[in-house]
């Protein structure tokens, strides 16, 4: 089955609630946001979840060093980068990145190939917005990224009822969702996200 991170956990419930349903990956925002966390939060939840699951922090355009510390006071596996940092923010932190491309807006350039970094993450652009959007972009797009040679994961706008289409079309090698599996910003909607994992299981079986 592909590997599904939630974004946008703001309270242990919730990531239980993840956790029991078999999501993969965790993100906790730390910009801008609706669904901006402290670390003190972040800290209190990811003690009490199974070390077997990933836990993201979602940062724009924050110094490395300071994300390198809420890594560690929040026992953070990834960094995900959603601004216009450069491959040596991902060398700083020890390439555990996933660097994320807004489709048609940011470039791939040629100093991607290579770098330091797990893998990338294609979303949506929007003005103003650096994620979380809720929007769904022209998946046409993510050729141009896949040419970075690095494990792709997909985002933006995606929901129970798209999935399916949007891992038709795009194969990738992980999903990321934010808005599509809320009840209101910031609030995880458990049915929704069970619907999400039944339908990608469907589509996964032999
Ligand atoms: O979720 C947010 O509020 C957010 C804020 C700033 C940067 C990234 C953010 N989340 C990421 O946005 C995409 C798509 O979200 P959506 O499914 O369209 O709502 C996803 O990668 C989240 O990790």
């Amino acid at each position: 089955m592909i590997p599904v991170k939630i974004c946008g956990i703001t309270n242990l419930n919730d990531a239980l609630v993840c956790q029991k349903l078999g999501v993969s990956a965790l993100g906790f925002v730390f910009a801008p946001s609706p669904r901006r966390v402290s670390v003190e939060q972040v800290a209190q939840i990811t003690r009490h979840l199974s070390p077997l699951i990933l836990k993201v922090g979602v940062f724009v355009d924050e110094d490395p060093l300071r994300i390198h510390e809420v890594m560690e006071a929040c026992r953070l596996d990834l960094a995900q980068l959603h601004g216009a940092e450069k491959p040596e923010h991902c060398q700083i932190l020890g390439g555990r990145v996933i660097k994320a491309f807004r489709a048609g807006r940011d470039q791939p350039d040629p100093e991607w190939r290579g770098a330091p970094l797990r893998g990338i993450l294609v979303d949506s652009y929007a003005a103003n917005v650096y994620g979380g959007t809720g929007q769904v972009f022209d998946w046409a797009l993510v050729a141009n990224y896949r040419k970075l040679g690095f494990p792709l994961i997909l985002a933006g706008g995606l929901n129970p009822e798209n999935i399916g289409a949007a891992l038709r079309r795009v194969q990738p090698d992980g999903i990321d969702l934010s808005s599509g599996v809320e009840k209101s910003p910031g609030i995880k909607d458990p049915d929704k996200i069970a619907r999400l994992m039944a339908t990608i299981r469907n589509s996964s079986s032999p």
